[in-house]
């Protein structure tokens, strides 16, 4: 079904049914399709998306660029929205999982999701201060003196209803170099993700926090502990939904709240877990031109705020037997600033999102690493992860033991079919496939 654009509003149908058994380009003209992506959009994806014009403004030192593949994850619907999802990503397997959670939950509706406001920190440092609490009473006092030469130079920003809206103190008392007092600008960043935004004002106010507290300003710099700017994402499913062939619905229900009370409890197994999660998320973030490295910190903080390293996910069973599944994160998300805007793919996966504010794209990317942390959970109760991971993985063995062409999905398939998804495999059976034409 193509887009609905009627009154700007946009409704797609994520549900693309047989996509995977397209050509890419067939694929591609589906999506576009679906999405009503321009001609423009599309040739992003088919002649490569960045020029090398662009990727020289972009960092320093430019030889060339680094392509992956973007893939779309189908089926996604989000607060009852349908999102076809870009996803740029190396790993086999991660779409195909996506894609495939995302079917089971829009039988219950899909996935619900919510925010916080899209607010960030800068930390400014003070030192050489013996009287940190009293230094942190004088910046409190002059709160609202410290927020207006914070917001005096970002009129874009004030003007769409953000900048700075408050200032918070942290005092430790004993460090290895003495008393240190960090300034923390709270700051509404809008539809940015917000790092230069803050770092300017936190550079910005540091001379007046000199002169309020009488110490010395060093670091002024955000926080990638992104913990006033959350993203949330739930999921129910039946036991109905769940069930497959060969494991009973609470069978798969029971496997995926045992695997997390483990990520909960073991920090060895959570670092895994968490990796999963970020399967789903850092393939959104990098299709969309963000910032990874930043939501990979921040992520990682979120999950050990409490001193123990934990799971980012909770799995439980409701009083009706449902599998209910809940993720919470630090979500620093941008629709404009950074390479977001720079990046023409950038620019064309966001219209195949079609999201229209930061927090919305937040939500939506949430969603997408609960999906995938479901996918990796339920395989891993059941059937354990080798069959639809390696399955998956041997075109890429195929073509690193030389397949090329039609060759990469026979080797593949026969790699699949035997469960023995190997490099040294996958070339004698090239061997005796070229002897058998030659
Ligand atoms: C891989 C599947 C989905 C196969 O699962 P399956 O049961 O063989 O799939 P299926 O052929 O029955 O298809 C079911 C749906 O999956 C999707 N699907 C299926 N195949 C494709 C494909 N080729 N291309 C596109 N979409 C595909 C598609 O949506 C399809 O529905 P349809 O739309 O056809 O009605 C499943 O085994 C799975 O979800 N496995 C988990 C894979 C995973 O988690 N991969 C991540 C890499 S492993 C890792 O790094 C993380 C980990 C595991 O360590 C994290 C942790 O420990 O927690
Ligand atoms: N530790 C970290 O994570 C760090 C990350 N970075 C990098 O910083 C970049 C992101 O910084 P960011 O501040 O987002 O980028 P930009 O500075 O490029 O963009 C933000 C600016 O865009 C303007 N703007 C226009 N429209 C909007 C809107 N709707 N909402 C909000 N702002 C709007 C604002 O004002 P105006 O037009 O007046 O500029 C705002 O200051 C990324 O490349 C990241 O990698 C940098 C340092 C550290």
């Amino acid at each position: 079904m193509a887009a609905n654009q009627e009154n700007g509003a946009r409704s797609v149908n994520s549900r693309l049914e047989n996509l995977r058994n397209l050509a890419p380009v067939e694929r591609l003209a589906r999506v576009a399709e679906a999405t009503a992506l321009g001609d423009a959009d599309r040739q992003v994806f088919e002649r490569g998306g960045l020029p090398l014009t662009l990727a020289n403004g972009m960092i320093e030192n430019v030889i060339g660029t680094f392509e992956l593949p973007i893939g779309i994850a189908t089926n996604f619907t989000v607060n009852g929205k349908d999102y076809l999802v870009p996803m740029a990503v190396e790993e086999p397997s991660v779409v195909a999982a996506a894609s495939y959670m995302a079917r089971l939950a829009r039988v219950g509706g899909g996935f619900i999701t919510s925010s916080t406001g899209p607010v960030m920190r800068a930390q400014i440092q003070v030192l050489n201060i013996t009287d940190p609490h009293g230094a942190r009473a004088r910046i409190l006092a002059e709160r609202d003196a410290i927020i207006a030469a914070a917001n005096a130079k970002d009129k874009v920003l004030i003007g769409l209803g953000g900048g700075c809206k408050d200032v918070e103190v942290h005092v430790f008392d004993d460090t290895p170099i003495g008393p240190m007092m960090i300034a923390h600008l709270i700051v509404d960043v809008r539809d940015a993700m917000g790092a230069n935004t803050v770092n300017t004002m936190a550079e910005t106010v540091a001379p007046l926090i000199e002169k309020i507290t009488g110490g010395v300003v060093r670091l002024r710099i955000l926080s990638n502990f992104a913990d006033l700017r959350l993203a949330r994402a739930m999921v129910r499913l039946s036991p109905e939904t769940l069930k497959t062939s060969e494991y009973e619905g609470e069978r798969i229900a029971r496997g995926i709240v045992e695997a997390c009370a483990f990520a909960i409890v073991d920090p060895y197994r959570a670092a895994t877990h968490n990796k999963g999660i970020m399967n789903g998320i850092d393939p959104v973030v990098v299709a969309t031109g963000n910032d990874w490295r930043a939501i990979e910190a921040g992520a990682h903080a979120w999950a050990a705020r409490n001193g123990r390293y934990t799971s980012l996910t909770k799995w439980e069973i409701d009083t009706s037997g449902h599998l209910v599944g809940t993720l919470e994160l630090p979500m620093a998300l941008g629709l404009v600033g950074g390479a977001t805007k720079t990046h023409p793919a950038a620019q064309a996966a966001l219209k195949i999102l079609g999201v229209t504010s930061a927090q919305e794209l937040a939500e939506v990317t949430t969603a997408v690493g609960l999906a995938q942390n479901m996918a990796a959970l339920r395989a891993l109760a059941t059937e354990g992860i080798q069959r639809g991971h390696m399955a998956l993985h041997a075109r890429n063995i195929a073509i690193v033991a030389g397949a090329v062409g039609d060759e990469i999905e026979t080797v593949a398939a026969e790699l699949a079919a035997h469960h023995d998804v190997r490099v040294d495999r996958a070339k004698e059976l090239l061997e005796t496939m070229r002897a058998g034409k030659a």
